[in-house]
């Protein structure tokens, strides 16, 4: 709805336009309710009287660094004013305490050396240029002086340039509450070494960016009450595991297998690996290197950190022997068997894949390929091997490479975790949000529905955050608060939630009914919520479901959710890699803790990855709702500004722009 101010014959206004998503121009007649305008690009446009927005005239040829300061709040005021200051290489705007960041796209190192952080340190909110360092410093001093954690939530969509945002706050808190002149491995150099470890294993190139993070991350500074880093924990949250197995054309499977194909000649030879071309799980897609980097280089330079963060020589060897595995694993390819349902190895190609996959894992050859390719079944009466057709028997492939990678991630987190150490008696902390922004793409998978429930949560903590400031405000005011309109969205996250009813219980009920398909798990989501107001059946299709969330309607289509739900090891590999005989690959697969009592059901059993990962999210909830929260806003570029919704808070002033 467009600002109540009188517009009349004359207005400068703003109107939408289809090509520059908003364009200024001047009101030449109204008509009732309808306006015509006549645009800076010559063209004459109708509009309505509420879908046009009054133009600052007075507004400083340079923009203003905070949003606040503008006369009209509305979003083409605020994308012009981002846009102008872009284009005085101006990327950080405030609005109130949040700092929007847009994407320069190239590297500004004079925006964050030394002299930077010294200027920034100490100086009072406001006093210098918006800046990712004036957040951080400001949640330092919250600490020591109010002895408060604080915790600095950076969002945006894929490509905003969240990560880097990430790593210069890391740098500056390593700079205020690092120990000088120290030696040997410092915990803030751990910290800020894990990223190229976790970047190696966690990223990869994706349409929008060259090295897009698939997983988030909660890193947790910890301070002792001198105001030094005395510990560190760093959390990760759902890793994309299909693409392991499955990338699209222009993108990359993860760096780290790029890497080691890169790596020195007898490395080469020892992992018996060649281009990256001649390994399925990687040439689906057509891109293999990246512009402007090295692959060579870059495994060089995760070997150094992996030694920074405590990785051992032994156990470097390992994870990279785990790595080329999964590769010749992808390798394997299977024939029709001669009896029903059954399949083999389906050349010599495939054998000596096979033959390396278990050298290389240290597990059985023959045991690797029982596992590939059968199945046992335990009935009361007897045990019976079933055998896999090819489709079944490459799904299993795939379901193993998956499961290995995932481990292997994990087991990496944990390690720099414990290498790191934790201050037991430390008081405070800050912690760092990285995470996925909320997404809506042609297809939408499980993957997205739970990317947009941790955003559902994080605009809840958001909107509750707001209105507390606010209420703040008005007490010390002394007006009356009790009119403040509170933007909930709590309705979809109890639709995703809710235990029992909610999306993610029924999604594990079907997982948990073996004759359960997409199809009756879409219609029981059809009965359930038939009359939810944010949930919708799409009228075209019998599997896919729309959910209003607070950012837009986004279309899911159901067809993968329940194997994408399963977090399930095959016992039969299991069993292999558990009786490897290399202690790493058999620690990534722990026996499992035996069944005490024959009554523990398959509920009690039954884990999925969407109640863990809603489980993760609660706690990290409760850990943010202990901090002090500070945001920082990442765009990816300007013309991305103008798709940016935003929305305004009802009242006041310093919070007055929430912007998704
Ligand atoms: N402050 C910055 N200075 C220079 N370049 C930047 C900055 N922020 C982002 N970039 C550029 O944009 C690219 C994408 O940024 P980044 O990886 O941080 O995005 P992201 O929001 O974390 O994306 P994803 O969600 O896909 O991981 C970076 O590789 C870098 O080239």
């Amino acid at each position: 709805m467009g600002t109540p101010v009188n517009i009349i014959v004359g207005s400068h206004v703003w109107v939408e336009d289809p090509d520059e998503a908003w364009i200024d121009g001047q009101v030449s007649n109204i008509n009732g309710q309808e306006v015509e305008i006549q645009t800076r690009n010559d063209k004459t446009v109708v509009a309505k009287i509420s879908q046009i927005y009054p133009k600052d005239m007075e507004v400083s040829p340079g923009g203003v660094d905070d949003m606040t300061k503008l006369s009209y709040l509305h979003a083409p005021g605020v994308l012009q004013n981002l846009s102008t200051r872009y284009q005085l290489n101006e990327i950080y705007t405030y609005s109130g305490s949040i700092l929007i960041a847009v994407n320069p796209f190239q590297r500004l190192p004079h925006m964050y050396d030394d002299h930077m952080m010294e200027r920034y340190k100490g100086a009072p909110f406001g006093q210098l240029s918006p800046h990712v360092f004036a957040i951080a410093d400001v949640a330092f001093r919250e600490m020591i002086y109010e002895g408060k954690s604080n915790s600095i939530l950076v969002s945006g969509e894929s490509g905003a340039g969240k990560t880097e945002t990430t790593k210069m706050l890391m740098r500056y808190l390593a700079y205020l509450g690092g120990r000088k002149g120290t030696e040997g491995r410092t915990v803030e150099q751990q910290v800020l070494e894990s990223n190229p470890v976790l970047e190696a294993f966690g990223n990869a190139k994706t349409v929008r960016n060259n090295n897009s993070s698939r997983f988030g991350k909660f890193v947790e500074l910890q301070f002792d009450k001198h105001g030094k880093i005395s510990g560190a924990a760093i959390r990760t949250y759902l890793l994309e595991r299909s693409r392991v197995c499955q990338i699209s054309d222009t993108e990359r499977n993860y760096h780290c297998f790029y890497l080691l194909c890169a790596a020195p000649p007898e490395e080469i030879e020892k992992y018996k690996l060649g281009s990256p071309k001649t390994f399925r799980y990687l040439n689906q897609s057509n891109c293999y290197e990246l512009v402007g980097v090295s692959d060579a280089h870059d495994y060089l330079t995760t070997r150094r950190a992996m030694d920074i963060v405590g990785v051992s020589q032994q156990e470097q060897d390992a994870i990279f022997r785990v790595v080329a595995a999964i590769l010749h694993l992808g390798n394997i390819e299977f024939a029709k068997g001669i009896e029903i349902d059954s399949s083999i190895l389906k050349d010599d190609k495939s054998k000596f894949h096979l033959q390396t996959t278990a050298e290389l894992l240290m597990c059985d050859a023959v045991a690797l390929e029982d596992a590939l390719l059968k199945r046992v079944m335990i009935t009361p009466e007897e045990v019976i091997k079933r055998t896999l057709d090819p489709v079944g028997a490459t799904f299993s492939r795939d379901g193993l490479a998956k499961t290995m990678y995932s481990r292997l991630f994990d087991w990496l987190v944990d390690k720099i975790n414990v290498s790191i150490g934790q201050d037991p008696n430390s008081k405070s902390l800050i912690g760092v949000l990285d995470i996925y922004g909320f997404e809506s793409f042609k297809t939408n998978s499980f993957e997205q529905f739970c990317i947009n429930f941790t955003n559902e949560k994080l605009q809840q903590h958001f909107n509750q955050h707001v209105f507390k400031m606010e209420q703040e405000e008005y007490i010390e005011e002394e007006i009356d608060w009790s009119y403040i309109e509170f933007v909930d969205n709590q309705d979809v996250l109890d639709l995703i939630e809710k235990k029992p009813g909610g999306i993610i219980a029924l999604l594990d009920e079907a997982c948990m009914f073996p004759k359960s398909t997409h199809e009756t798990f879409s219609q029981k989501l059809y009965q359930t919520f038939k009359l939810h107001k944010r949930f919708i059946k799409p009228k075209l299709s019998l599997t896919d479901f729309t959910i209003a969330h607070y950012a837009g309607e986004v279309v899911y289509q159901s067809d993968q959710f329940l194997d994408k739900n399963k977090d399930y090891v095959v016992p039969e590999h299991q069993d292999l890699l558990c009786s490897s005989k290399c202690s790493f690959v058999a620690g990534l697969f722990p026996p499992l803790p035996q069944e005490t009592t024959k009554s523990s059901s398959k509920t009690s059993k039954f884990s999925s990855i969407g109640s863990r990962f809603k489980l993760q999210l609660q706690q990290l909830m409760e850990t943010l709702n202990s901090t002090e929260p500070h945001y920082i806003r990442c765009v990816s570029q300007i013309i991305s500004l103008n798709r940016l919704s935003l929305r305004m808070s009802t009242s006041c002033n310093n919070y007055a722009v929430v912007v998704f």
